[in-house]
């Protein structure tokens, strides 16, 4: 099933650069119109039992890793949530096709503006936990006066730190030094005393690779890793 599913993918992948609908490239999260609440998903139509712990993964693109970890793990809800709305809406369809609903939903939203209030209300409408969030190869923006672009910033180190409770991890990783220095930076200046820092990694603890992370490692290039947990400082 597994093959079947990911060999469909690559043709849907193809199909999209030779003449179908093609989802952007990039882009501009401070673009006015994204900066308003995403409404909350509905977590008791999403997911067949609230009762699970939540994985979420920030800036899921294509959703390989979130598909494979809600089939690996069955007993844990996983959100994938990205800015570009056709990946989301792909995300679903790919759940549909693999089987792969009860646990898993792709959800559209500027993670940067949205993702508080979405950690609480899993937090408190459905009384499970936020166990990790990863955020995994976040789009780099190099030049220095578009790095406000990027994802990790402070209203989402804040928005962690105070929708996520004590032992829940924060998973980061980027293939570019500069990115993986700045987002563990911003968790030290803007998330002091609230993150403890668990360890730099050589591996991903996850078990299971992201679409980038493959395209990295099967070139040899490096990924940059860190795990950090929240700790029992009230914010
Ligand atoms: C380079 S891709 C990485 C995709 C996947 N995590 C991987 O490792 O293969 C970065 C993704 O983050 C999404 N993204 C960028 N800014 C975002 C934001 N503010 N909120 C949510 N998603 C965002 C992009 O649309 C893109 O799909």
């Amino acid at each position: 099933m597994e093959d079947s599913v990911f060999a469909e993918l690559e043709l849907a992948e193809a199909a999209q650069k030779v003449g179908g609908v093609r989802v952007r490239q990039h882009v501009n999260p401070l673009k006015a119109s994204l900066q308003s609440q995403a409404p909350v998903p509905a977590w008791t139509d999403v997911y067949a039992s609230t009762a699970r712990p939540l994985v979420v993964d920030i800036g899921c693109g294509g959703g390989r890793f979130d598909l494979m970890m809600a089939k690996k793990y069955p007993e844990t809800n996983f959100l994938g949530v990205d800015i570009r709305a056709p990946l989301v809406e792909r995300g679903n369809k790919w759940g549909e096709y693999a089987g792969v609903v009860d646990n898993l939903h792709f959800a559209e939203c500027n993670a940067t503006v949205s993702m508080g209030k979405w950690l609480k209300s899993y937090a408190e409408d459905c009384g499970s936990k936020v166990e990790t969030v990863a955020i995994q190869f976040p789009d780099p923006h190099f030049k220095k006066r578009h790095h406000k672009r990027r994802v990790v910033q402070p209203a989402l180190v804040r928005a962690l730190a105070e929708g996520l409770t004590p032992g829940a991890r924060v998973f980061l990783q980027s293939d570019v030094k500069d990115v993986s220095e700045d987002m563990r930076d911003k968790f030290e200046r803007f998330g002091a005393h609230l993150f403890d820092l668990d360890a730099s990694l050589h591996d991903n603890p996850l078990g299971v690779p992201t679409e980038r992370e493959v395209q990295t490692t099967s070139t040899n290039g490096r990924c940059y890793r860190v795990m950090l947990v929240r700790n029992n400082t009230t914010v």
